[in-house]
This record gives structure tokens, C-alpha cells and sequence, in this order.
């Protein structure tokens, strides 16, 4: 299972990867555009955690301002010192205090709100290499999100390109599902 995972997170980083600039901009702006019919309130008293995508991942900062102009409340991982432990998190007020942290990821310079803060939040976007149609979630396999998503009764997001929407993915108990989908080409659709 575990060499499975591996083996399929490594094919999938190489089509991430594969993918032209062009496309990956254009997949980022659909990704942002899906805010405005989300099948969940998103308003002003809302509390969004979603993560800010780097490398070949899907996505840009661009659907993290979608939803601040709507006047949710964005707050984002940082990883915290040591083993992976469940994440701990910041606010997200704009792409401008970005910052590189651990990893290369980029994460706002800000306080750190705890790792409980995510309680707060109703809608959780989560990154993802692949998500099944029973919402079987590949993560990049250090168990952060698994680790934090137990226990939340939020809606949780994975965002992927379509064609990581696929049929079936390996399973352990410890693996959180996730309820919805949220691709370029097909917006947010409801797994299970
Ligand atoms: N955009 C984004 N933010 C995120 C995640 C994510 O997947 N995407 N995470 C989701 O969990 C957490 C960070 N998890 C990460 C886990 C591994 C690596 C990584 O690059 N690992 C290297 C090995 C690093 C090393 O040991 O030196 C690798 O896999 O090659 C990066 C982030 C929190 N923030
Ligand atoms: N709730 C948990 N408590 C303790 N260890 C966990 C927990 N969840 C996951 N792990 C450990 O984390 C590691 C990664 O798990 P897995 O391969 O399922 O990651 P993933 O779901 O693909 O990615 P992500 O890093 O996004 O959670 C495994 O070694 C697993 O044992």
C-alpha cells in the first residue's frame, strides 16, 4: 500500500509537472472562478481554511482573493517545527505577505492562530495529487492533513485537475474522506 502510494504520487507529480504554463494559468483562473457558485455559503460571517498551492499543484492565490472579496475569513496552514503533527495556521489577507517558509511553501508572515484554529471553519479546501469518486484522498504522504482534518464536521474540498478525479485510490483507516471535488473543467462536484 504504502510503495502504491508512492508510486502513483510520483506519476502524478511528473503530469503536474508535464502540464504547459498555459494551461496550468487558465486551470488556476477556471479554479478561481468557481467561487462565485460554490454549493456552500460563502459570505461575510464564514470562515474559510483553504492552503496556498505551490510548484505544479493546481491553483493560485487567485481563488484564496476570490474568496476574501467575498468577505470570508481565509486562513491558511503553516507547517509546524518537527514531525508532522496536525497543521497550524494563519491568516490570509492577500498574496503581498506571502512569504517562503518550510519546503519552499509560501505562507503569510503572521501570527499563529494554533492548531485548533480550523474549528472555526465550515468549507476546508484541501490539496490533493488524486481523489476518488468515494472521496479517497492521495496527500503528498507526511499525514499532515490527515492528522488535522479528523474530527471536523466542515465540508471538505479536494482540489485536483479532472483527470485526477479518477475511479479508486488506496485506503488506510487513518484517511480522511472527502465529501467534494473542485476541478478546472468541472467545478465542485459531490463525491460518494
Ligand atoms: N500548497 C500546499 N500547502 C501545504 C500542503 C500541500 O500539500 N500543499 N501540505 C500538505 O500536507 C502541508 C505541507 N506538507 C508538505 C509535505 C511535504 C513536502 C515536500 O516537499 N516534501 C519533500 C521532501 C522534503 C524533505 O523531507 O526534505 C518531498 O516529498 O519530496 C512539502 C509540503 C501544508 N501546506
Ligand atoms: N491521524 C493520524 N495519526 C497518526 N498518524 C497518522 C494519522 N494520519 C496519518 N498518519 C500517518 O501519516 C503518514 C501519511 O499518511 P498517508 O500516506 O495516508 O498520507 P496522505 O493522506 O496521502 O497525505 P497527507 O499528508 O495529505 O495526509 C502515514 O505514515 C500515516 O501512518
Amino acid at each position: 500500500m504504502r510503495s502504491t502510494k508512492r508510486r502513483l504520487r510520483a506519476e502524478l507529480e511528473q503530469r503536474r509537472v508535464a502540464r504547459p504554463f498555459a494551461a496550468r494559468k487558465q486551470a488556476a483562473d477556471n479554479l478561481a472562478g468557481w467561487v462565485s457558485s460554490a454549493p456552500f455559503r460563502l459570505e461575510y460571517d464564514v470562515t474559510v481554511a483553504a492552503y496556498v498551492p505551490f510548484g505544479a499543484e493546481p491553483g493560485s492565490p487567485g481563488l484564496l482573493d476570490a474568496l476574501i472579496d467575498r468577505g470570508v475569513s481565509v486562513i491558511v496552514p503553516a507547517v509546524p517545527a518537527g514531525e508532522p503533527t496536525a497543521l497550524d495556521w494563519v491568516r490570509y489577507d492577500g498574496a503581498e505577505s506571502l512569504a517562503r517558509g518550510r519546503w519552499g511553501l509560501l505562507e503569510p508572515i503572521g501570527h499563529r492562530l494554533g492548531s485548533d484554529a480550523v474549528e472555526a471553519a465550515s468549507v476546508i479546501f484541501v490539496p490533493a495529487y488524486a481523489v476518488d469518486k468515494t472521496g479517497n484522498r492521495l496527500g503528498r504522504g507526511a499525514g499532515y492533513y490527515d492528522r488535522t482534518l479528523t474530527g471536523l464536521t466542515a465540508e471538505i474540498i479536494a482540489v485536483v485537475y479532472d483527470d485526477e478525479l479518477v475511479e479508486s485510490l488506496p485506503a488506510a483507516p487513518h484517511d480522511v474522506r472527502v465529501r467534494w471535488a473542485l476541478t478546472p473543467d468541472g467545478g465542485f462536484r459531490e463525491l460518494g
